[in-house]
């Protein structure tokens, strides 16, 4: 795994070798453009339902689903439905919701079942968290189709830590329930899936010549590990970490504003090659 690289400051957030590496993948035929929800393209918010995309970030995300030879995708844990609400993404975007468990790929596509066992776990898991979250001041529950997420953003830091071991406790040793840790959430799902795994199918139906992604946080780290960065490769992947911690993936920016950068920055060297097709009136 190499050190990932720190922007150096030369153009908004990105740095100079990272600018090259996305105005190369910009000369990919077939591009995959595939990016985490909260904190990569939305700045984190203290409740789910505020979340909101940047909307330079937005803009040149849209713009990208418009250009020939490239598609775009959502890969969020979130619901299908509340990934919908928050992000209202282009008609073109395909969307992953529920860390993999739910995919939209276009008109047609099936929508998640669940087996008797797998309802009866979802009911379970709800009402643990449900339970918890009641006498855990600041602490809410976010359903999902195959689970749950115990929030605890709002909470002081003493009691989010007490409301994540009690619902650790009474669900970890709960067979069919998949725990996972992401930024100030405990999610709880009955369905085992990953994004790493959800990325392997969109590449498996798209068939890109290359995969941007960008996320924020450790469910992330499963798509970065499926990049092919390769330097020997015509276009190799490229991964992009948005924060600080540790991660598989080569790049970072700081914020959801170095994903608007870098996006932007990706729209207008790949428009350039598709004349007034992609409308190109960015100022790189
Ligand atoms: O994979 P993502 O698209 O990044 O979704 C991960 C989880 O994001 C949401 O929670 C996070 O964002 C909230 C709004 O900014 C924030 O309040 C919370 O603390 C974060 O963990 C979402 O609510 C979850 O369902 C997603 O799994």
């Amino acid at each position: 795994m190499s050190e990932p690289i720190w922007p150096e400051q030369t153009r908004g957030s990105l740095n100079a070798e990272l600018r090259r590496a996305v105005e190369h993948l910009a000369d990919a035929p077939q591009l995959l453009v595939a990016l985490d929800f909260d904190g990569t393209l939305s700045p984190l918010v203290a409740h789910a339902d505020e979340a909101r995309p940047l909307p330079r970030a937005a803009a040149a995300f849209r713009r990208l689903s418009s250009l020939e030879g490239t598609t775009t995708a959502l890969v969020s844990g979130r619901s299908l439905a509340s990934l919908r609400a928050v992000a209202q993404p282009a008609p073109e975007t395909l969307l992953v919701g529920s860390h993999g468990a739910e995919v939209w790929l276009g008109a047609g596509s099936t929508g998640l079942v669940l087996d008797p066992a797998q309802q009866a776990l979802l009911e379970k898991v709800h009402q643990v968290l449900e339970e918890v979250a009641q006498v855990a001041p600041g602490c809410w529950v976010e359903e999902k189709p195959a689970g749950a997420v115990l929030h605890t953003r709002q909470a002081t830091v003493e009691d989010a830590v007490d409301a994540e071991a009690a619902a650790r406790h009474l669900l970890e040793r709960e067979p069919g329930v998949h725990l996972m840790n992401g930024k100030r959430v405990l999610e709880a799902s009955v369905v085992r899936s990953s994004k790493g795994e959800a990325l392997d199918f969109l590449r498996t139906v798209l068939g890109p010549v290359a995969v941007l992604y960008a996320g924020d946080d450790t469910t992330d780290e499963t798509a970065f590990a499926r990049l092919d960065t390769n330097p020997g490769l015509p276009h190799p992947d490229l991964g992009v970490k948005v924060g600080e911690d540790f991660t598989a993936a080569q790049f970072r920016v700081p914020s959801p504003e170095g994903v608007a950068d870098l996006l932007e920055i990706l729209f207008s060297h790949r428009s350039r090659h598709q004349g007034d097709k992609g409308h190109n009136d960015l100022p790189y």
